[in-house]
């Protein structure tokens, strides 16, 4: 028999939450939103100052077991959440009764973390040999979709590689590799991830349902892809790709400070506009020491597929040419095409589902360059 909403709200009665200004306590029922009970699959938010977020992660955890423990649950997921800034305005703030480590403490007032702090254990993964983080300055460069066809092209040298959907505005890899569902963990509270064309994958899409907006702060972000990255069963794993969300921002910059991150690919199309916030990618990489591995240059040019004309719609080579201007390793160039549009959107990207395909040849040629890096022989 599965649970009911009324059993998890009475197991949530039972968790306490220690208001930081009155000393008071409240229960973290009173913080529940969007609970969804199905067929013994548990999914709900718990609403926080996100001044508080972090901190709070040990209440996070204590309502998770403790719906956890209810007869008839299989599945639960809760995560933390703001939406906009009201609880940021309420005057009882919740606080945990438990310490929190400094790693995952905010900054003052909710602002952004600046500098890099140690990771830890030394930000590695177990069993994981390499972290390759795939970045762009700005949305829709086909950042997501180079990441899978990459991720695709270093299996197919024999190596063993998962994803990790890091975009949390807008996760595009359950839809690009088709996985889809939410994952179980294991008895240890270790989350078990998911798999498609031979990837291990886990992303923020497989924890909030299609359609649905969740407002994140930094906080929120931090703890989220904290989570992701350390509380994730990922096995072994010669390479996993992280796919960044565009531009520069909190999960960049924690990326940097929670994993050992072996390096960055920025992709970017040729246009001068994209070229400038690829730059900014650059150096938030060289402020944060993470080495660039190398740029790729996406929609670089029109094949016709009738004459085999090749059109420079959005100019061509600027990537190649910043690449040389800044002493780093260009992987290659990708042109526009149509083939790795719908394949990439309907679950099924083109290295896996046309391997003999003239683009999927170019990924497999991008990622031999890219397992060049000197940052990738060693581990
Ligand atoms: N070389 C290409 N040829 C044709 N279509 C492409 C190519 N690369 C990407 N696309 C398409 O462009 C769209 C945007 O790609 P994608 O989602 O990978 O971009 P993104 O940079 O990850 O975007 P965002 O981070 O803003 O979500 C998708 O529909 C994708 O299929």
């Amino acid at each position: 028999m599965s649970t009911t909403r009324e059993a998890v709200l009475s197991a949530l009665d039972a968790v306490p939450v220690r208001m930081a200004d009155t000393g008071g306590e409240i229960t973290a029922a009173k913080l529940v939103q969007g609970l969804s009970v199905s067929q013994g699959a548990v999914a709900f938010a718990i609403e926080v100052d996100p001044r508080q977020a972090a901190a709070m992660e040990p209440v996070r955890a204590a309502a998770e077991a403790a719906v956890r423990a209810l007869p008839g649950v299989s599945r639960v997921s809760a995560v933390l959440t703001a939406h906009s800034d009201a609880p940021a305005r309420r005057s009882s703030q919740p606080q945990p009764s438990q310490p929190v480590p400094p790693s995952l403490r905010a900054g003052p007032g909710d602002k952004p973390l600046r500098a890099p702090s140690p990771a830890p254990s030394g930000g590695r993964i177990p069993g994981v040999r390499h972290i390759v983080a795939v970045a762009s300055g700005k949305g829709g460069v086909g950042k997501s979709t180079v990441a899978a066809n990459l991720a695709l092209a270093l299996k197919s040298q024999g190596a063993r590689v998962g994803v990790l959907d890091a975009d949390v505005y807008g996760p595009s890899q359950p839809r690009m590799l088709g996985v889809t569902g939410r994952p179980e963990s294991d008895a240890e509270k270790m989350i078990l991830p998911l798999h498609g064309h031979g990837l291990t994958v886990m992303s923020m899409g497989f924890m909030i349902e299609e359609g649905q907006s969740v407002v994140w702060r930094g906080p929120m972000l931090i703890s989220a892809l904290t989570q992701m990255l350390h509380q994730v069963r990922w096995g072994t794993l010669d390479y996993l790709v992280v796919d960044l969300p565009p531009g520069t921002g909190d999960v960049q910059l924690t990326l940097s400070q929670k994993a050992a991150v072996s390096g960055a690919v920025v992709v970017s199309t040729p246009q001068d506009i994209a070229l400038l916030d690829a730059r900014k990618a650059l150096d938030m990489f060289r402020k944060t020491g993470t080495p660039v591995l190398g740029l790729i240059e996406n929609m670089s040019t029109y094949i016709c597929p009738n004459c085999a004309h090749e059109a420079h719609i959005f100019g061509h080579g600027g990537a190649r040419d910043e690449a040389a201007r800044l002493g780093l390793p260009f992987l290659g160039e990708l042109p526009l095409d149509l083939d790795t549009r719908m394949l990439s959107d309907s679950g099924a990207p083109i290295v896996a589902s046309r391997p003999g395909s003239d683009q999927a040849r170019r990924f497999l040629e991008i990622a031999a360059r890219l397992v060049e890096a000197p940052q990738l022989a060693g581990g």
